[in-house]
This record gives structure tokens, C-alpha cells and sequence, in this order.
């Protein structure tokens, strides 16, 4: 045995150096960054004890434009408003694919929208867009849609007659109605078990990204696909949405309904008609079902999350919270509101925003990879490279807010009190790929909160002084588990 250790540890130590050779010249073609370890990369700068700020604070160590290595994968970050802005929008085609690794290949099938690239994804995202605006997104009946969820839910909270409870369950309940009725036009209710495994499904997946069992998986997926662990609960889960989206399609075809579109899917079988005899076309059902699984990952857990924030933090600010009901009472007279009704609202749309900006819902934002080699502020990043634009340190970004840190809807005021649009608010992105629902989920947004507004005061239980802002911390950064009391006002 001994003699075997004679011949191997000579070549552990020459494999090592070759590897921190090779390693070492890569790294002279990248960004700076901390000095990425054998197998682990720069895991040990960021992987243990993760916080908000990770990326942030190694952007000042490193400057705005740095690399992680991820094992042997190089991963450039762009850091702050400019560095962000300038990849995003200004390098619009370089930065236009999403990197499809093992694990997201398996996710996505490669197919549908948000982990597509090229073609496919260039005529499923027009193809996109067209629908939704087409559905009516910013116009009055998606509006009337979203009240009447929004209504749904108002009556949910006022069975809690004041008492205190938690409202997580029922607000993801109503975001991901939204997404059936643009999708199939059905909803679910609270109690329905489909619904219940639907969002099962939903948080093992959004559970799943960025889990070490998923970082094992893109090393090793040969070994990662045999053995159990989040990535497989993750597919599991993948695979049932898309089945239940499979399950709608056939039943939209048995209705032969496409001819009067009411939905995604009767447009989407309305375009795969019309292009049935372009060669060119992407349009098929498998593309369909995987479009229909990337709006509920994509469109549930974000909105909700935001309303799970807007609840917390406008009950630990009541008076930020009274302010808003003051100028939205004065303002709007009719019992029933349109998103255009938020321009009369400076107030109420810089309380809103700068609830998005301090409790940002996505640790960093999406993944994007260069499609050429590329240079970014002197930098060069060659095809093919992982970019994470950090849209939460444009948010958080000291040169741009006064005072990043802090819950402070003056960032979105100006000295008279009307709202100022502010460019560095990218909370949805920017560039090829921005958020394709950021309408939907604007309205979806200024809806719901002003309705819940208008008929209760959210107020801390009994005893508690105040409910934690700390968040918990995966791909999605939710708050915590909390109690509140939404109590009826009494409108004049
Ligand atoms: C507060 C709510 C939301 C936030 C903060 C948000 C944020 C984002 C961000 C940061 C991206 C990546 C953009 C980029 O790469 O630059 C994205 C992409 C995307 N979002 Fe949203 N989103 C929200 C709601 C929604 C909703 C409601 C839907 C669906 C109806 C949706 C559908 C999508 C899709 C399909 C993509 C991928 C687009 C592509 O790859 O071409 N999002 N979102």
C-alpha cells in the first residue's frame, strides 16, 4: 500500500500545478477577483455564511466589474448602476443569452422564453409580448381582472376580522391566479389541492437554484442525475407544472377556442396555425407548455414576494402606511381604481417603489452570457462567459441613492413632493431580456396594495414591536414568517 502513495502523491502534486497553472492564466484574461481555490473556486469568498450584501461588499474590494469562480467556471459580476446599465443596454446583443448549464438545460428544456436562446427565443419572446399586450395588459380588462383578484383577496383578509394572522399563503394564492387567467383563464381557490401542489412545486424549484445539490449538478451532472437531492425535487417539480401545462393545452384544442382568444394559450395555438407552414417556426406545443411553466416561475414568486414586503414594511411604518390611505382617500373618489389613477398619486407611487427598491425580491438578478468576445470597461470577457448583472447593487448603490440603506421615499420625491422616475430603479432588468412581465406586474402591484389599503390598517399583534426585515436568503430573498392584523377601516 505504501508504495502505491510513493507513486501517487508525485502526481497528485504535478496534477495540482498544472491545474493552478492553467488556472492562473485564465485568470489573467478575466476581471480581478479573489483567488479562486482548486475545485471550489472563489466559494470560500462567498459560499459560507451568504448575506445581501456579499456581492456588494466584494465589489468594493474589487471594483465594479470582477470574477467568481464557481469551481472551474468563471462568472463575471457587474456592480452598481453603471457597470450594469453599460453591459445591459449598452452591450445589448453581446449580453442577450441566458447560460444554459446542465442543471437549467434540464429546467428549461431549452425551449419557451426565459432559458431559450437564438431563434427560438427571439421569435417566443416578440410572439410573447405581442399576446400579453394584445391580452389587454394596461388596458381596462386585464384591470378589471386583477381588481376582481384583488377584491378576492380583500374578502380572504377580512375573514381574520382583525385578529392576527398570516398572509403569505393567500397573497401567492391571488398572484398565481393572475398568471392562470392570463395563461388558461381559469383560477384556483385557497382550499384547491391542485393549487396546493402547484405551489409546492413552485418553491422546490425556486428552493432548488442556487442549493449546493444544484452547484453539484452543473460539475457533475452524471453523477448529480443518479442521486438524490433538491436538483431532483427541482425536475420533479419542473415536470408537473409542465404536465398540468400540457393538460390545459389539450383541453384548449378539444374547445376550439383559438379562433376567439381569451388567453395565452388560445393565441399562442391561433400563431401555431397561422405558421404551421413556415419553416422557420418555433411554435409547437412543447415550446408552449415550457412558455406556460416560465410565467409561473418567473411571475409568481416575484409579485408576491413584493406584496409580502409592501405588508411588512408598511405595518412596521404606520405612519408612512396612514400618509399613503390619507392621499389615496383625498385623491380618488370612485370606489374603484385603474392603475392610470397612480399619476395622481405622488406620494403612494414613491412609498410603492421605494418599498421595491429597499427589500429587493431577487438576491442578484438573472444570469445573462456573453453571445462574442466583448469589451466591457477595458475588460475583456470572452464569448461564452456566465455575467450576472447585480440589479441589487444598482439598488443599494451609494453614488446613486442618498440614503441606500434606509426605507426612504424621499429617494423618489423631489422638494414639492412630486414623484421623480428615477433611471437607476431596474429592479425588472434592462436591456434585450428585461422582464417580460414588468407591466403586469406593475398593475398587479398598485391593485392590490390600494385596495388592501383602503379597506385595512395592517398593524402589528399585540405584544410585538416590530416584525423582521431581515430576509431569508436563496434566489429569492422573502421575509420571514409573520403575523399581522389587518384591521376594517371604517370609510366615511
Ligand atoms: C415584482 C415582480 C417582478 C420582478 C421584480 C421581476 C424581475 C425580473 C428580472 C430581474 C428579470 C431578468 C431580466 C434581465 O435578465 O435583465 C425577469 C425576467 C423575466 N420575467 Fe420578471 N419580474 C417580476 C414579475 C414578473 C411577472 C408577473 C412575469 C410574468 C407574467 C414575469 C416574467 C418574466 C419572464 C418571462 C422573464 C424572462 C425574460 C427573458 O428571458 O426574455 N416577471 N424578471
Amino acid at each position: 500500500m505504501e508504495g502505491v502513495w510513493v507513486y501517487l502523491t508525485p502526481l497528485l502534486v504535478i496534477l495540482l500545478i498544472l491545474y493552478f497553472w492553467r488556472q492562473q492564466r485564465s485568470l489573467r484574461t478575466f476581471p480581478p477577483g479573489p483567488l479562486p481555490l482548486p475545485f471550489i473556486g472563489s466559494l470560500w469568498r462567498t459560499g459560507f455564511g451568504y448575506r445581501e450584501d456579499t456581492l456588494i461588499k466584494l465589489a468594493k474590494q474589487y471594483g465594479n466589474i470582477y470574477t467568481l469562480w464557481m469551481a472551474n467556471l468563471p462568472v463575471v459580476v457587474l456592480s452598481g448602476f453603471h457597470a450594469v446599465k453599460e453591459g445591459l443596454v449598452n452591450h445589448l446583443e453581446e449580453l442577450s443569452d441566458r447560460p444554459l448549464t446542465p442543471f437549467f438545460r434540464v429546467i428549461g428544456r431549452e425551449m419557451g422564453v426565459a432559458l431559450s436562446n437564438g431563434h427560438t427565443w427571439k421569435q417566443q419572446r416578440r410572439f410573447g409580448l405581442h399576446s400579453l399586450r394584445k391580452l389587454g395588459l394596461g388596458k381596462k380588462n386585464m384591470e378589471s381582472q386583477i381588481e376582481a383578484e384583488a377584491q378576492q383577496l380583500v374578502e380572504i383578509f377580512a375573514r381574520e376580522k382583525g385578529q392576527p394572522f398570516d398572509p403569505s399563503m393567500a397573497i401567492t394564492n391571488s398572484i398565481s391566479n393572475m398568471i392562470c387567467a392570463v395563461t388558461f383563464g381559469q383560477r384556483f381557490s385557497l382550499e384547491d389541492e391542485n393549487f396546493k401542489k402547484l405551489i409546492e412545486a413552485l418553491d422546490l424549484g425556486v428552493m432548488a437554484i442556487g442549493s449546493f445539490s444544484h452547484a453539484l449538478y452543473e460539475v457533475m451532472p452524471w453523477l448529480m442525475k443518479k442521486l438524490p437531492g433538491l436538483h431532483r425535487k427541482a425536475f420533479y417539480a419542473s415536470n408537473m407544472i409542465f404536465s398540468l401545462a400540457k393538460t390545459k393545452i389539450e383541453k384548449h384544442k378539444e374547445d376550439n377556442s383559438c379562433h376567439d382568444p381569451q388567453d395565452f394559450i388560445d393565441f399562442y395555438l391561433l400563431q401555431m396555425e397561422k405558421s404551421k407552414n413556415d419553416p422557420d417556426s418555433t411554435y409547437d406545443e412543447e415550446n408552449l407548455a415550457q412558455y406556460i411553466q416560465d410565467l409561473f416561475i418567473t411571475g409568481t414568486e416575484t409579485t408576491a414576494t413584493a406584496l409580502k414586503w409592501a405588508i411588512l414594511l408598511l405595518t412596521n411604518y404606520p405612519d408612512i402606511q396612514d400618509k399613503v390611505y390619507k392621499e389615496i382617500e383625498d385623491v380618488l373618489v370612485s370606489s374603484s381604481i385603474c392603475y392610470q389613477d397612480l399619476k395622481k398619486l405622488p406620494y403612494t407611487n414613491a412609498v410603492f417603489h421605494e418599498i421595491q427598491r429597499s427589500k429587493y425580491i431577487l438576491l442578484v438578478g438573472f444570469p445573462r452570457q456573453s453571445t462574442k468576445d466583448m469589451n466591457l470597461r477595458g475588460f475583456h470577457i470572452p464569448k461564452g462567459t456566465i455575467v450576472i448583472p447585480d440589479v441589487r447593487s444598482v439598488l443599494f448603490d451609494p453614488e446613486q441613492w442618498e440614503t441606500p440603506e434606509e426605507f426612504n421615499p424621499n429617494h423618489f420625491l423631489d422638494k414639492e413632493g412630486n414623484f421623480v422616475a428615477r433611471e437607476e430603479f431596474l429592479p425588472f432588468g434592462a436591456g434585450a431580456r428585461v422582464c417580460l412581465g414588468e407591466h403586469l406586474a406593475r398593475i398587479e402591484y398598485f391593485l392590490f396594495l390600494t385596495n388592501l389599503l383602503r379597506t385595512f390598517r395592517f398593524q402589528l399583534p399585540e405584544g410585538v414591536k416590530e416584525l423582521n426585515q431581515s430576509p431569508i436568503i436563496g434566489i429569492t430573498t422573502p421575509p420571514r414568517p409573520y403575523q399581522v392584523c389587518a384591521v376594517p377601516r371604517h370609510r366615511p
